[in-house]
């Protein structure tokens, strides 16, 4: 696939701010005979980054070849720089605990090719959705853990990311806290979905302290795991309003929606190369 003509490719460039980065780049992306059909950019003025993503059509030069007609400069402007195949879909390892809303707005969004992942497998703590898993003919790595067990736990979860070739880790209502080894080996490639609007109500109970204040929106947030717990960066976020009558149990019912329609949001932008972290921040450049 790397090497078919046409190729349809997405160029990503995080920049330390400077004149001409997008002068120089597209008189040599036309050069060589390239089409942009989607351009995005933002300059952060608090990091004074360029970001820019670009969806390009390349009759004439495969991925590998325009890789290295664009590496001279892109290593002189970009701090980081990449070249993907558009639509590729990226290998996923989705980790979950009990709940299963979210893992099942992910399989069948997989299963029907509405987004850009392949689903390699499925981690749990519990042997809870081995069933659902294996009818969608995945393989359910169960992993047990127990605060004695963890160091162990993690180090057969990591043998499962590296070999079923994983490039993103999906915490789809996982409900143990990675420790900062494994957060930072997953850095950039690992997202959490948290069922509140952070920075609100951290935790494993958040719907419980929701209803505890008596707020009158609650919400879900997709973010890249740290080793702060639920502190990472924010990709994604959605509300939903409640009032005085809604109880936890209403909340959690509530949530399922929310939390599956952010994370999968969130999954897709990340797998479509439009997401950059910068200052503890994310820069999401759509279309
Ligand atoms: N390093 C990180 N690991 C994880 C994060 C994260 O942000 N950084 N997010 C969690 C998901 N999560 C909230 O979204 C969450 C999960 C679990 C807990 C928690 O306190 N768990 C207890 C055990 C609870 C249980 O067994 O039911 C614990 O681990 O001791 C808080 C927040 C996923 N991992």
């Amino acid at each position: 696939m790397v090497d078919r003509l046409p190729a349809r490719l997405v160029l990503k460039l995080a920049c330390p701010d400077q004149r001409g980065i997008l002068a120089r780049l597209a008189p040599l992306l036309a050069e060589h005979g390239c089409d942009i059909r989607e351009a995005s950019v933002y300059g952060d003025p608090q990091s004074a980054m360029f970001f820019v993503r670009m969806e390009l059509v390349s009759p004439d030069r495969t991925l590998h070849q325009l890789e290295e007609i664009v590496r001279p400069l892109a290593d002189t402007m970009a701090r980081t720089w990449s070249l993907h195949t558009l639509g590729r879909r990226m290998r996923v390892l989705v980790a979950v605990s009990k709940a299963g809303h979210c893992l099942n707005d992910l399989l069948h969004k997989w299963q029907i090719g509405t987004l850009p992942i392949d689903i390699v497998g499925v981690v749990s703590n519990h042997p809870t959705l081995a069933r659902t898993v294996e009818w969608h003919g995945l393989p359910f790595h169960h992993l047990p853990i127990t605060p004695d067990t963890k160091p162990a736990q993690e180090q057969a979860f990591r043998g499962l990311i590296k070999d079923s070739g994983a490039e993103l880790v999906v915490l789809a209502r996982y409900m143990q806290v990675l420790s900062d080894g494994m957060s930072a080996w997953l850095g950039g490639r690992c997202i959490n979905i948290h069922h509140s609007f952070l920075p609100s109500f951290k935790g494993a109970k958040p719907y419980h302290q929701a209803h505890a204040r008596g707020v009158k929106l609650i919400g879900a947030t997709a973010h890249y795991v740290t080793a702060d717990l639920d502190e990472g960066p924010i990709i994604e976020q959605d509300v939903r309003r409640v009032t005085h009558a809604t109880t936890v149990d209403d909340m959690v019912a509530m949530g399922r929606e929310v939390e599956a329609s952010v994370l999968s949001r969130a999954v897709r932008w990340h797998a479509e190369h439009r997401v950059f972290m910068t200052n503890g921040r994310t820069v999401v450049l759509r279309s």
